[in-house]
């Protein structure tokens, strides 16, 4: 409503019309006068006033039919329309209001009662217009909420998707990594799984994995982390003897940007990443001595700083260390602190070699030909009764990581034939195969030189008991006469002793 108010009065009688003129001429009103319905239909869709009075009976278009119409013109539909009437019978009022009237005045007029009621209707309507402003600016508001809330629920439903993802992934790979994917029903193994279900009930205890190279300290320590509470976070695992001396300190406990040349920004390390899950340090054994005591500090009050940084933060971090060194005997040398080796084995789990629990490789040998064939496309590989003897009478230096290769090289040696005894390409020849036909294998890069040869050599003889020609020839990739020259040599120097004169066998001198 504009400051003047605009008022509108419709009547055939001039006199009236003169007469309200006359009473509403100093009431601070516009006034615009129709003299039929139809200049008022037109004069009310031109100005759009705050109130008209319309006369009831008229020629042509009467009060009734004229206040229809404005009530169905988008423009004067909330209008306030007063009837003028000599009429002061009931039904003609009735019949006013159920065409949209508000209110009547009589005639003959009175003066304070129009001034009065237009009054009051002005108000009321001004009232009634501020309230649909504001109804109009809450329809609004409900609709940018309603916006508000849909994108809510979208970006929510999102996120319960990525969710539902992550926990079936998460689920995935704890099923993947599960108790379950560690193979075997000896006596032995079946404890040993139940030692990994109690340290999954005590995700806070740090624990050391020994064992033999190949026997699964991995996958034991992997299923101690996907059994426990720890799972929701992650698993990282670092191999303690491949990270380069310099770079160990960033890559345990991250940097800052310009910590140093080619810190462009700053990187999380080990344990950041680890936060809140499970850490598993391989081949702690080698773990360079000055990471040492940084790493028990950590372990000691639960803060990591990165290098260049001045902030620490608290990490809660399980750690599960594997190894396959002898960890006494380098405590002893002083190559392994045992304080450090006293917050690493909270608790402590060996798992046994291969060749003790040989009532395994039955299970071994299906689940490996179960699971590689799948991956290679072969349905249901099979193997021929003396296959099963060999594999059952070997002893496993590599352990089970060996077995599975020795199965992976059979499928592929097989060619989808039932696999026998001269798929399998032992490394290690005890006296009952060497009379299987090995394939010939081509070395793919021959050791060539001597002193790591003669410590890799040394190593494996040290780990089994024995070594011999053939198993030197896989193990550096050279040829028989080479392999006889390096063990000749270990054998002059006393670092071996020769088994009868005829096999080139050799074991370590009693
Ligand atoms: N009991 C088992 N059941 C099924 N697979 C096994 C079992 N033990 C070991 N493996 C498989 O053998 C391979 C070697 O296992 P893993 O890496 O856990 O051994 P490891 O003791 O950690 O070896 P390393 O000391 O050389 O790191 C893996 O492919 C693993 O899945």
């Amino acid at each position: 409503m504009s400051s003047i108010p605009l008022v509108l009065l419709v009547d055939d009688k001039p006199d009236n019309l003169d007469l309200l003129v006359n009473y509403l001429a100093e009431c601070g009103l516009e006034l615009k006068v129709a003299t039929d319905g139809e200049q008022g239909l037109e004069l009310a869709a031109e100005y759009v006033p705050d109130l008209i009075l319309l006369d009831v009976m008229m020629p042509g278009l009467n009060g009734y039919e004229v206040c229809d119409r404005l009530r169905n013109m988008p423009t004067t539909r909330h209008c306030p329309v007063i009837f003028m009437s000599a009429l002061n019978d009931t039904d003609s009022k009735v019949r006013g209001f159920d065409a949209g009237a508000v209110d009547f005045i009589s005639k003959p007029f009175q003066r304070p009662e129009v001034l009065a009621r237009i009054q009051a209707h002005l108000t009321i309507s001004q009232q009634k217009q501020q309230l649909r402003l504001k109804n109009q600016q809450l329809v609004q508001l409900n609709k940018e909420l309603q916006e508000q809330v849909n994108k809510r629920q979208q970006v929510e439903h999102a996120l319960q998707l990525a969710d539902e993802r992550l926990s079936a992934l998460s689920r995935q790979e704890a099923e993947h990594w599960g108790i379950d994917a560690f193979v075997g029903d000896s006596r032995v193994v079946v404890e040993l799984l139940e030692e990994v279900r109690n340290l999954q009930q005590a995700p806070d205890t740090n624990v050391l994995v020994l064992g033999e190279s190949g026997t699964g300290k991995e996958l034991v320590s992997r299923a101690i982390h996907f059994g426990s509470k720890r799972k929701l976070s992650a698993f990282v695992a670092v191999n303690c003897s491949a990270i380069p001396a310099e770079l160990a300190d960033a890559e345990f406990f991250g940097h800052v940007k310009g910590a140093y040349t080619g810190a462009t920004s700053d990187r999380s390390g080990y344990f950041v990443q680890a936060d809140g899950g499970t850490l598993f340090l391989d081949e702690i054994g080698d773990m360079p001595i000055h990471l040492q005591a940084k790493l028990l500090r950590v372990l000691e009050d639960g803060i990591v700083t990165p290098v260049g940084g001045r902030q620490s933060r608290r990490v809660n971090v399980r750690i599960v260390a594997a190894t396959n060194a002898d960890i006494s005997d380098k405590i002893r040398k002083q190559a392994f602190r045992q304080d450090l080796y006293f917050r690493l084995a909270g608790y402590q789990i060996q798992l046994p070699p291969l060749r003790e629990r040989l009532s395994d490789i039955p299970l071994l040998v299906d689940h490996f030909l179960t699971s590689l064939g799948r991956q290679m496309g072969k349905d249901y590989p099979t193997l021929t009764p003396q296959a099963l003897q060999a594999l059952q009478q070997y002893h496993y230096p590599g352990n089970v990581r060996e077995l599975k290769n020795l199965i992976e090289y059979a499928l592929i040696a097989s060619r989808g034939r039932p696999i026998g005894a001269h798929h399998l390409r032992f490394v290690d020849l005890s006296a009952e195969q060497s009379a299987v036909d090995l394939p010939y294998h081509e070395p793919a890069k021959p050791h060539s030189n001597t002193e790591s040869a003669e410590t890799l050599l040394m190593n494996y003889a040290n780990n089994t008991g024995r070594i011999d020609n053939t198993t030197a020839q896989a193990l550096l990739r050279v040829d028989h006469g080479r392999a006889s020259y390096l063990l000749k040599k270990l054998y002059k120097d006393g670092k071996l002793q020769k088994q009868g004169q005829r096999r080139w066998a050799f074991y370590i001198p009693a």
